[in-house]
């Protein structure tokens, strides 16, 4: 019986790379070698490489097959559906031109072309699409959505609404809220589906993820107008974060074929034949933060699925549509049990948290993320808690720095999404020789900004996400006010929390508004007398997820690299100076508060995180 194929696919990563060149009549190289059954447990079959790799029409693949153990002579071949017996697939090369996949548009979106540093959509029917879902969504009263467990949806219970944040009244979001009961039993019936679900090979698990994201990509002007709808984030956000989605499944699903699903022969000792093998844990609960409620929820449910563990999802309570209807895509294709969700706010969470649950995945505050971290399973035992967190993000400008350059940047990290990213730029320190240019030059790439409803085209940024947030915000232009001095921005008048961003300087030097995380767009300027000081400045936080800097004189961008605390930085990037992270382009870890791993999403090690190692042992060769 043919054993369990690993195929390496490094050609299809590239390949969703929104950069990479457009795929009509591309040749697909896809190197496809086996593994022994030894990996798994117990052995299996191995699926037809066209259901694992459904970009492959077997007609049109080459392959490479060898026998198992016979030797490195090869026997190329023709692939019509599952290898031939006893042999194992070796390598391949795909003939086949790429499914090309549409939105309802019509626009092509196999090739994803939007990113958090493009600067417009560049399509007209995805505008137009995307205008036409969103006033759809706000001319319906939509259904609550459903709780969903063991593969059944319930309409029962309270339920919480999502208002417009552009209009105030306008429900564009509901969602029927968990009781603790149905927090039990949810995580039951993730514990009963992980059995099944870890014994499933890991190439059919992708296999069904992948067919997930070619029904996502069919819906991106409507999931980017669903999302816009409900954090008012406008469309070229919206679209970046749906088109993220796809990325962040073809990446996760290409590590886990590239690393042959995390199982590795180790050295032979004494006659025995060694694995090191990579198990899921089981049931991991999934609490997502309102910023980005697509692609987060989907970037840690896919790195926990495509590892073989199930999940209970929480999505926010201030984004309880997006998620969900981003979820009940992915369910299609996904066995019964195996992706449940429980809505509702904090309590949920925190009931979540208390229940027997194998790992947790958290997207959100450091104090809650921090939280949740010191919680133990009720049998007492530690758990992973893979925790991504806030930010103080600083971006450092040199006074040999391109100060246009660096403006560009900082702005656009700073006021994108209203700077409701964790990533936002939040401080600028200056060499005060260049200060006062910079400021200048800030000032005026700030005012060219259109605050307004994602409806219109030519708004660069929405309204905050909730009164909340918004009451922070006037209470820090007032702290401001007194301790420093407001050089443009603040509120707007008109109905809603829209604010004009808002640019800070002269606040004393360690002020809290330059150290705690506002969450808003707010950016604090500090200038100091060197690079010394800059870098002391910019490391003077708790946080250390994401930080830029602008220079001319590459000792700077030496030392910089060296000795600035952050997990995710750029160098002299008018693109985005401190935000832009996109999967497999940058990885996304939070250092000091901002991150409880060591390892973040979108890069090369967050799949471990979801599993824990065993080695083999097996007397004799195998
Ligand atoms: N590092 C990253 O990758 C990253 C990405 C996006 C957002 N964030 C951070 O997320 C925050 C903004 O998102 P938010 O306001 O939704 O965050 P939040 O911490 O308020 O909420 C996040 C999630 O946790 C739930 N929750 C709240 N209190 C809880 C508790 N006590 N126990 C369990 N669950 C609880 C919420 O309902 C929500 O689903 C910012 O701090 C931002 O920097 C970090
Ligand atoms: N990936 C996004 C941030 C996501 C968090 O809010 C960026 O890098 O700008």
């Amino acid at each position: 019986m043919p054993s369990e194929m690993a195929i390496r696919s490094r050609s299809a990563t590239a390949s969703a790379r929104p950069w990479s060149a457009s795929g009509a009549n591309r040749t697909r190289r896809v190197s496809v070698e086996s593994r022994s059954s030894l990996c798994t447990s117990p052995p299996s079959p191995g699926p037809p490489v066209a259901a694992v790799y459904p970009a492959l029409r077997p007609d049109r693949v080459e392959l490479v097959v060898r026998r198992p153990f016979s030797g490195p002579a090869p026997v190329t071949t023709v692939l019509q559906g599952t290898p031939p017996l006893g042999f194992q697939i070796y390598s391949a090369i795909c003939l086949a031109t790429s499914p090309r996949t549409t939105t309802r548009a019509g626009t092509d979106m196999t090739e994803p072309t939007v990113n958090y540093a493009s600067s417009s959509l560049g399509d007209d029917a995805l505008e137009a699409a995307f205008e036409e879902a969103l006033r759809a969504i706000r001319a319906e009263r939509p259904a609550p959505q459903p709780l969903v467990i063991g593969g059944e949806e319930l309409h029962t219970g309270d339920v919480i609404v999502r208002e417009d944040p552009c209009h105030a009244g306008v429900v564009i979001g509901a969602a029927h809220v968990a009781t603790t009961e149905d927090v039990t039993r949810a995580v039951a019936a993730a514990k009963t589906a992980a059995g099944p679900w870890r014994r499933t090979p890991y190439a059919e698990r992708v296999a069904m993820l992948r067919a997930a994201r070619e029904d996502i990509a069919q819906e991106i002007a409507y999931l980017s107008a669903v999302v816009s709808a409900e954090t008012g984030k406008t469309r070229l956000e919206a679209v970046g974060e749906a088109t993220e989605v796809l990325d962040m499944i073809a990446h996760y699903c290409d590590l886990m074929i590239e690393n042959d699903g995390y199982c590795a022969p180790l050295k032979p000792s004494g006659g025995d034949t060694n694995f090191d093998v990579m198990v899921p844990y089981g049931a991991f609960a999934v609490i997502s933060p309102f910023n980005f409620p697509v692609a987060l929820s989907i970037g840690m449910m896919v790195a926990a699925l495509v590892t073989g563990n199930t999940v209970v999802l929480k999505p926010s309570d201030k984004t309880p549509r997006s998620t969900a209807e981003i979820a009940a895509i992915l369910r299609r294709h996904l066995p019964a049990g195996v992706l449940n969700v429980l809505n509702g706010g904090a309590g949920v969470g925190q009931a979540l948290a208390k229940s027997d649950v194998d790992g947790i995945a958290f997207t959100g505050s450091a104090h809650v993320g921090w939280e949740l971290v010191a919680t133990r399973s009720p049998s007492g035992l530690p758990r992973p808690v893979l925790a991504e967190m806030g930010g103080q993000n600083p971006a450092i400008v040199a006074a040999s720095a391109d100060l246009e350059a660096a403006a560009q940047g900082i702005v656009r990290s700073a006021f994108g999404l209203s700077g409701q990213k964790c990533s936002a730029c939040r401080r600028v320190v200056v060499d005060r020789r260049v200060a006062d240019d910079l400021i200048d030059a800030l000032v005026r790439e700030t005012e060219k900004l259109v605050v307004g409803d994602p409806l219109d085209r030519d708004s660069n940024l929405g309204p905050v996400i909730d009164d909340s947030i918004a009451a922070r915000i006037d209470e820090a232009i007032a702290t401001a006010q007194q301790d420093g001095r407001v050089v443009t921005g603040g509120r707007i008048d008109r109905p809603g929390n829209f604010f004009a961003p808002i640019i800070v300087t002269d606040l004393p030097l360690g002020h809290r508004l330059t150290r705690e995380e506002l969450f808003a767009p707010f950016l604090a300027v500090t200038a100091v007398d060197d690079f010394d000081a800059a870098l002391a400045e910019a490391n003077a936080v708790d946080y250390g997820l994401s930080a830029g800097v602008f220079t001319g004189e590459q000792a700077e961008i030496d030392r910089f690299l060296d000795e600035i605390q952050a997990g995710v930085i750029y160098v002299n990037r008018a693109a985005g100076a401190t935000t832009g992270a996109w999967p497999g382009v940058q990885s996304f870890c939070g250092w000091k508060l901002s991150g409880s791993t060591g390892k973040g999403g979108l890069g090369l090690w967050y799949l471990p995180g979801f599993m824990k190692e065993q080695s083999r042992t097996f007397a004799g060769q195998q």
